[in-house]
């Protein structure tokens, strides 16, 4: 199995919310099936809540045991818990609330009050990310960390030129100047995120194509974000149309059924 970067392009957001859906839920089935439990790295932004309310209207979300799967995020809004604005708020309205999940299942972020300040939250949830580990590791292996992308090529809370894009010792930081707000969030690191086994990065829309056609020609990290995006397993950007606009043509995986026979491939 190679870990090429493959490029899904989509007719438009519904049919890529859809189609990345669809993979979803076939792929964590595969995963329990394998591996017996999962951890799922959401991420906040319009397209990661739209793959959530694809997968709880899907007809085969019950055919998940969503019991056995432990949900995180790449990053948080330093917002109260409850905030319309944090992302574990919308993750719940698009799809966890809809679940029977157990507390212990939806590892939110700390919120303001929980920790002295986010500094210490940040290294709160470090913690909380190597309790969850095995083996003396420092976080959990994420089976699927999904990511959006920003026009300015930011995924998580890691941006362009900000020192948070360019740590590689810390598992979590905080980012108080984050030019998309809120100001202050707390974001995983480069390296956690690519020790997922699997990156998929769900982008749409015209004001994407840029960073997008970046990120594949190899920009540095530090100006575009998700050109550091990199799954241990399968690195995978799942576009619409728009998006896609200035990806060139020989690095669009050919438009073909995929079938799950395809996927046996990374086994
Ligand atoms: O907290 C956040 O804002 C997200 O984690 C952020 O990284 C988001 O995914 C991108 O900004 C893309 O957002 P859209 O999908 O809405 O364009």
């Amino acid at each position: 199995m190679s870990n090429e970067r493959r490029v899904l392009v989509h007719p438009d957001k519904e049919a890529l919310a859809g189609s990345v859906a669809a993979r979803f839920i076939t792929k964590i089935i595969d995963v329990l099936d394998d591996l017996g439990e999962a951890n799922v790295c959401l991420t906040g932004g319009t397209m990661g809540s739209a793959v959530l309310a694809a997968i709880n209207s899907s007809p085969a979300r019950d055919s998940v045991d969503w019991s056995r799967i432990t949900f995180w995020w790449g990053d948080e809004r330093y917002l109260p818990l409850g905030d319309p604005d944090r992302n574990d708020t919308q993750s719940r309205a698009a799809l966890l609330d809809h679940l029977q999940l157990d507390a212990a299942q939806i590892k939110s972020f700390p919120a303001p009050g929980d920790q002295p300040d986010i500094e210490q939250a940040a290294r709160y949830f470090e913690q909380v990310l190597a309790d969850a580990a095995i083996d003396g590791a420092r976080y959990p292996r994420f089976d699927v960390t999904f990511l959006g992308v920003g026009p300015d090529g930011h995924i998580a809370s890691l941006f362009p030129d900000h020192p948070a894009v360019r740590e590689t010792e810390r598992v979590v930081v905080a980012e108080t100047a984050s030019p998309k707000p809120p100001a202050e969030r707390l974001s995983l690191t480069l390296p956690v995120i690519n020790s997922s086994d699997r990156v998929w990065l769900v982008l749409a829309g015209a004001d994407k194509a840029s960073a997008l056609g970046l990120a594949l020609a190899g920009a540095n990290v530090n100006d575009v974000p998700a050109a550091g995006a990199e799954g241990r397993k399968r690195t995978v950007f799942f576009v619409d149309k728009e998006a896609a606009a200035e990806v060139p043509e020989n690095l669009i995986a050919p438009s073909y059924y995929w079938t799950s026979a395809d996927d046996n491939s990374e086994r």
